[in-house]
């Protein structure tokens, strides 16, 4: 799985540009006379820009940072979803992404089809994937034959205790996760728990996004906290989450009360 310490993922300069709006449509009155209400069809944004890091083989780094910041962005960058418009991201070994609650799912086939699809498309071979096809299926608690039920008909619990039970199968090197701990209940978050343990000790790389600072100092050593569109801090998930936290104190939109934001408000991030 290579030498630990060696670097296994790489930004520089990253950057990708949205364009906002695109749904929008345009007032009749707006077409006519070709005027734009605030930001047009257009208009384009950078959620990610200039991100520059290195993460090393073995680290578990947590992305931090307020909704619609950018996590999933830099997230879905690393994973290679998403092309960036600027500068580059170079990952070293096979990723294991566990993106959204649907894991790539297709609705229309039932549980059993997808664990075949879905373990394929990641890598595996027909006798890997029926060798843990059990494991798989146990883990993720699906029972009273719900395995040969289409994925349409699960609840979300359902979909990402699958998702959860196949990627965590796959022996690839480098995990990202974006937010699937907080779905299900406490007994599935004690296997993810011990899963994600497991696969730390065995000195695989995992970025994880997370609003839940328990998870994030329980998992990471190290923090990246993303902010107003760059890379504002990368430093021990300590330090990372204490400055997340005072922005947000300082914020008053945060409490609706600017009396109460004097949590380190100087501080800067
Ligand atoms: N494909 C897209 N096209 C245009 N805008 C997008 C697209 N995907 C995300 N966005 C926007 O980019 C910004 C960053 O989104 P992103 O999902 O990365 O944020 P996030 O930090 O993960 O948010 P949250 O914590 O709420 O999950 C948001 O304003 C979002 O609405």
């Amino acid at each position: 799985m290579g030498e630990t310490g060696q670097t296994v993922i790489e930004a520089e300069g990253l950057g990708i540009r949205f364009s906002a709006n695109r749904g929008r449509r345009r007032s009749l009155r707006e077409v006519l006379v070709g005027a734009r209400r605030g930001p047009g069809p257009r208009s384009a944004f950078w959620p990610v820009r200039g991100a520059s890091f290195r993460i090393r083989r073995g680290e578990c780094v947590g992305i931090v940072g307020r909704n619609g910041t950018g996590k999933s962005t830099l997230l879905k960058l690393i994973a290679g979803v998403l092309i960036p418009d600027e500068g580059s991201v170079e990952v070293h070994g096979r990723v294991a992404p566990l993106l959204e609650l649907r894991a790539g799912f297709n609705g229309r086939l039932t549980g059993r089809e997808n664990i075949h699809l879905v373990g394929s498309l990641h890598g595996m071979g027909p006798g890997d994937i029926q060798a843990r096809f059990d494991e798989i299926v146990d883990f993720a608690d699906l029972r009273g034959g719900s395995v040969d039920t289409p994925v349409r008909h699960y609840s979300s619990g359902m979909k990402v205790r699958l998702g959860f039970a196949l990627v965590t199968r796959l022996d690839h090197p480098i995990l990202l996760v974006d937010e699937v701990l907080a779905v299900g209940d406490e007994e599935f978050r004690a296997k993810c728990y011990a899963a994600i343990d497991g696969m730390l000790a065995q000195g695989r790389t995992m970025v994880l996004v997370s609003h839940s600072e328990a998870d994030l100092r329980r998992f990471c050593s190290r923090g990246l906290y993303l902010k107003d569109g760059g890379l504002a801090l990368d430093d021990g998930i300590d330090a990372v989450l204490g400055a997340y936290q005072a922005d947000r104190c300082a914020d008053p939109a945060e409490h609706g009360d600017a009396e109460k934001g004097t949590g380190g408000g100087d501080r800067a991030a």
